[in-house]
């Protein structure tokens, strides 16, 4: 086993499958390694001094939003297999939960996040960079579903913050990026094919 873990890079547009791949990465390793999906969302900046009326204003689709001194830091002592205590974000509160997670040394970390190609101090920690490439129209429609579902977002929430950030924060930071992939999924988690590919370049790096 290396001494070094390996980091897999997964960026693409907000609800492209990003955590979808993820996931199914880690059911394929978890078993032979120690794996770790960690979500470059949970380095978002703390905003516990706003009010919440405020916190609803802030762009979340700009790299300004992320703490990307911390992550670049944690990524370092995980690529050296060393201890992080690592923060969790709360997606309904727009800010960092109070709950930190203690990660100790693991063989593969998978890194999904919206910004993981754009920022270049992360994109470099990367051992592979993947860019999932789903249709907005496609990526809109399960954002609307997963918002409502799950990050207690209104109709009419989503759709004012996609048109007014997320669309165009898409257009200007990550769609470029993808230029950085090595590899770029069509169609996201449901195309067995890349996601088998992903797993065998994978395993040639660990093994
Ligand atoms: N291939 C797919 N077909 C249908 N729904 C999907 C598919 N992939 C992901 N989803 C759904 O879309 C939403 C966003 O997927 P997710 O993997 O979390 O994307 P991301 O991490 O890029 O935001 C989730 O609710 C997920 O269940
Ligand atoms: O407080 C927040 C923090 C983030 N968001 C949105 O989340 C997505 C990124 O998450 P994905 O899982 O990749 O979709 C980003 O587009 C932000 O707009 C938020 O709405 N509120």
């Amino acid at each position: 086993m290396r001494e070094q873990a390996v980091i897999i890079g997964i960026a693409g547009g907000s609800a492209s499958g990003k955590t979808s791949i993820a996931h199914q990465l880690y059911d394929c390793f978890q078993g032979h390694h120690k794996v770790k999906i960690m979500k470059q969302d949970d380095y978002y900046k703390d905003q516990s001094h706003m009010v919440f009326e405020e916190r609803t204003k802030t762009n979340y689709d700009h790299p300004f939003a992320f703490d990307t001194d911390l992550l670049v830091e944690h990524l370092k002592k995980l690529k050296n297999k060393e201890t992080i205590l690592k923060p969790t974000y709360d997606y309904t509160l727009h800010t960092r939960s109070h709950i930190t997670e203690t990660i100790e040394g693991r063989d593969v970390i998978i890194l999904e996040g919206i910004f993981v190609l754009a920022e270049k101090a992360v994109r470099d920690m990367c051992d592979i960079l993947v860019y999932v490439d789903t249709d907005s129209d496609i990526r809109f429609i399960r954002r609307l579903r997963r918002d409502i579902e799950e990050r207690g977002r209104s109709l009419d929430s989503v759709c004012k913050q996609y048109l007014e950030t997320v669309r165009p924060m898409h257009e200007q930071f990550i769609e470029p990026s993808k230029k950085y992939a090595h590899i770029i999924v069509p169609e996201g988690g449901s195309n067995i094919v890349a996601v088998d590919l992903l797993i065998t370049k994978i395993k040639s790096i660990v093994d």
